[in-house]
């Protein structure tokens, strides 16, 4: 299918194997989602043909980058890839940095910096041990990828992949125009650095340059891997808008690891979650995150994520009325437009369940729901509920004890108080 990511690998290690057949699609963010070591950074890997051990298939919308009989390398996979943290060079600015990254894809190296390391990463530096970092395994591959690449346009790449490499689809190897410099430079806005050298950046600035500097590859794809786990919660605060920059202007697919609930409900549109090398559940993020069946585990941090648009601002209360599912839901004034398109979380805790919406109350959203179904929680003492509103999947948490009493049961009409709604 041209509108797919299709990935079939199987990876067999000591004490782990990852086994993964599945369909993504080609378009807006892919949140691999789940717990340390459930292989993520694995699956991200053979999709940029940095596991040669892979067993499998992997088709780009379309076009074959692996099978039986074909193996694109790395260095001419369409990918920009960025990681925990920018490996920049040092001795290069950080226009230096972007322009070295952008030869590496007119010299037919599409990927970032991995490119010509492909072979030296998964034979000399491999994955040594989970506890070594990736970001300084790709600061390694770069340092050694510089040290043979001189700052003219000449590649000395020799790719000793043996490989056939069968794929003439423009999905490999060809950049068009489709992304310049100038506009990784101004999306990632970081216009006012290209003269500094990576010394004298900050964390975040180091991270939105390497997420630039990914862009300027020209890719047809984006993998990053946890691109905020290296950054306080300032920085991250900081950065994600321009991720989210990232989602709402541009056509290229991204598929993105990450374990921060946050993060996925900020910038996903569909989630892969993966446990011990399988994926336990592939959809889009709304429905997947409002399943009942599934052990996600997320805890406390179980809950929906639902799209909307300011309506209406309270200036006397401080409050902003959300158009969204059909109905109107209150929440704090976060500044945010009137007619501005918003993505609110609603957690399970902060979701209540009456028969009875009559007598007064201090939370401001009730509003009519259906039972659709109830599921055990991470606690005996808890249930949760998932409630339909105007169509859309809301998930409640209550105790068991709660349940029993109001005798809550499928296909039920109750009321929903929304306690706290939280504009992303
Ligand atoms: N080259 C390798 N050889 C052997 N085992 C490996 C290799 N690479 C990874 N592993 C193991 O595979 C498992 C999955 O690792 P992976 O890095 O894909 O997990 P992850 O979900 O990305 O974890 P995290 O969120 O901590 O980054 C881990 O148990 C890891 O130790």
């Amino acid at each position: 299918m041209r509108s797919q990511i299709e990935a079939r690998f199987r990876v067999a290690w000591p004490g782990f194997t990852l086994d993964v057949d599945e369909r993504l699609p080609a378009r807006g963010v892919t949140a691999l989602f789940g717990h340390s070591g459930s292989g993520k950074t694995t699956l991200l890997r053979c999709i940029a043909g940095l596991e040669h051990a892979a067993v499998g298939r992997l088709s780009f919308k379309g076009s074959v980058w692996q099978d039986a009989k074909t193996w694109v390398p790395t260095h001419r996979r369409p990918i920009g890839y960025v990681f925990q943290e920018a490996s920049l060079f040092p001795h290069l600015t950080v226009l230096g940095n972007l322009r070295y990254g952008q030869r590496r894809s007119r010299g037919g190296s599409a990927s970032d910096s991995l490119g010509k390391s492909s072979d030296s990463d998964s034979n000399s530096l491999g994955k040594p041990n989970a506890s070594n970092s990736l970001g300084k395994r790709a600061l390694a591959i770069t340092e050694s990828s510089a040290d043979t690449d001189t700052d003219t346009d000449t590649d000395t790449d020799t790719d000793t992949d043996t490989d056939t490499d069968t794929d003439t689809d423009t999905d490999t190897g060809s950049v068009t125009d489709r992304f310049s410099l100038e506009q990784a430079i101004e999306l990632l806005g970081i216009g006012h650095l290209l003269q500094r050298k990576p010394a004298a950046l900050s964390g975040g600035e180091r991270q939105r340059v390497g997420i630039a500097r990914a862009l300027a590859v020209n890719p047809r794809l984006l993998l990053m891997d946890e691109p905020l786990a290296a950054l306080d919660l300032k920085r991250k605060q900081e950065i994600l808008p321009y991720l989210e920059r990232l989602h709402d202007e541009l056509e290229i697919p991204v598929l993105y690891v990450s374990h921060s609930p946050d993060e996925v409900a900020r910038l996903a549109d569909h989630i892969l979650v993966m446990d011990e090398g399988r994926v336990l559940a592939s959809g889009p993020l709304n429905e997947t995150l409002s399943r009942l069946d599934l052990p996600i585990r997320l805890g406390e941090d179980a809950g929906v994520v639902l799209d909307g648009q300011v309506a209406e601002r309270d200036e006397q209360w401080h409050l902003l009325r959300v158009a969204c599912c059909g109905a109107s839901l209150w929440t704090r004034d976060s500044g945010a437009e009137i007619g501005a398109h918003v993505r609110l979380r609603i957690l399970a805790r902060d979701v209540s369940i009456t028969r009875d919406p009559g007598h007064a109350s201090s939370i401001q959203n009730t509003l009519p729901a259906t039972i659709l179904s109830l599921g055990d929680d991470s606690h005996p003492a808890l249930r949760l509920v998932k409630l339909e509103i105007s169509g859309s999947p809301v998930l409640a948490r209550v105790t068991r004890r709660s349940a029993d009493q109001l005798d809550l049961a499928p296909r039920q009409l109750v009321y929903a108080q929304i306690k706290a709604v939280a504009l992303l």
